[in-house]
């Protein structure tokens, strides 16, 4: 069983055995038992108080002490996209993609799908998608270059980090901070999902302005795991991400050995059901802003590097009003995803585990059956259920990769064929 700590960005201090965490500083002279002090930080060390993400660790062994890494040879299709040649302005949508063909773990599973930005210059955000039936035995994974986002989509993940254990379940997400080493047990046996990784600023609850103090993600609902370890000499690889590419190098130990830890940057998870959705109370259909679970602020306030939106179960109330997403053109571009259920912007083809990408400028909106339906639709109050659909919208357009580009549905186009002409009076 593990315990959580409840609150987002909190101050927590945690020892899975009593005494090892020092008090009244960071870095004794002598830690107790022989432990290693480290700090491990996610803002800058000048970033602004209010911004600064930092903790410290206690460990059973320095995390310098380790070989020098060498190029890593699985994970084929976990890359970093590419960064040139022409990207099509087409709208793209993919289908569920297919199981593994060999028994694979989370990480050897990995298909990076979307990216913009480069984690050389710290912007940006990939999509990458999972489909895995093999716990991560002696391996452990690190990512230098992002902060993680899991989305599970079938089958439950345990995520064994340095700092504590964190269970989630599909309907629930969590973040694994950059440079935090972990590695993923499937329950179930297998499990399938998408994973963002987010090379810009660190994920935050959006400000609220005229809603008020409440609303949206509450930041009690988010949960810190405590500290938990394994004490394992046997040898355990590690694998990194680093500036787009994959590097390994093998320990004598398991690097899950954090006994203690203190301060504010740490793994979390977050059941999606607890989101407070607002929506019209009157008409029309309001931006999709108001579903913000996370954002990644850019440098340019008011347009995020990475925002995770949800579409939940919700009432739709709308008077006079085409209730689905509209038609539109967004200087944002939209990565979207689906967990269960159906999107009321579409009607066909956009399946749970499948992903869509409309990048910017792209027209898009309801496809032609969705528009039909919520063009005649009877306006009485309705509740959308059993769904949650995600996006993450980024101010920078994506790129697929090209294995995406290859494994594009050919005709998505075709969703918004045929709609018939205005008739002028
Ligand atoms: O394109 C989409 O389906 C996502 C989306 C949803 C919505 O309610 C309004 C705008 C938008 O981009
Ligand atoms: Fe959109």
């Amino acid at each position: 069983m593990t315990d959580y700590f409840p609150g987002f960005g909190n101050h927590v201090a945690t020892e899975a055995v009593p005494g090892a965490l020092p008090e009244g500083r960071n870095s004794p002279q002598r830690p107790a038992y022989g432990l290693y002090a480290e700090q491990l930080s996610g803002t800058a060390f000048t970033a602004p108080r209010a911004e600064n993400r930092r903790s410290w660790l206690y460990r059973m062994r320095p995390s310098a002490e380790h070989p020098a890494f060498t190029p890593y040879q699985g994970a084929p299709l976990f890359t970093a996209p590419l960064m040139s040649g022409p990207v099509a302005p087409n709208r793209q949508r993919w289908s569920p993609l297919p199981g593994p063909d060999a028994p694979v773990d989370l990480i050897d599973s990995l298909v990076t799908m979307l990216g913009n930005g480069n984690p050389e210059i710290l912007d940006g955000v990939a999509v990458h998608c999972y489909a895995a039936d093999k716990d991560m035995d002696r391996r452990v994974f690190m990512d230098a270059d992002g902060e993680l986002l899991f989305i599970p989509q079938e089958g439950r993940l345990s995520l064994l980090t340095e700092m504590g254990r964190i269970d989630i379940a599909p309907g629930q997400i969590a973040i694994v901070p950059r440079g935090v080493r972990f590695r993923a047990l499937l329950p179930d046996g297998n499990a399938r999902g998408y994973l963002t990784e987010n090379y810009g600023s660190l994920f935050r609850l959006p400000d609220l302005g005229p809603i008020g103090a409440n609303g949206l993600a509450n930041p009690r609902d988010f949960e810190t795991p405590m500290a938990w370890y394994e004490d394992r000499d046997e040898p355990f690889e590690l694998v990194q991400k680093y500036l787009g590419s994959l590097w390994t190098m093998t320990l004598d130990h398991s690097p899950l050995d954090v006994v203690a830890w203190h301060g504010n940057l740490a793994p979390c998870r977050y059941d999606l059901a607890k989101f407070n959705t607002i929506g019209t109370v009157s008409y029309d259909h309001p931006d999709p802003s108001i579903f913000t679970v996370l954002t990644s602020p850019s440098a340019v306030p008011g347009r995020a590097n990475a925002d995770f939106v949800i579409f939940p179960p919700r009432w739709m109330v709308a008077e006079d009003t085409f209730r689905p997403p509209w038609f539109h053109r967004n200087i944002m571009s939209e990565a979207m995803g689906l967990i269960h259920g159906a999107y009321d912007a579409k009607a066909e083809g956009f399946q749970p585990g499948g992903l869509s990408l409309h990048n910017l400028m792209a027209g898009h909106g309801p496809d032609k059956p969705s528009w039909e339906a919520a063009s005649n639709a009877d306006l009485a109050p309705h509740k959308i259920e059993n769904t949650i659909a995600f996006m993450v919208e980024s101010c920078w357009p994506y790129r697929p990769t090209g294995y995406a580009m290859e494994h594009a549905q050919s005709d998505y186009d075709a969703a918004w064929a045929d709609f018939p002409k205005a008739v002028l009076p």
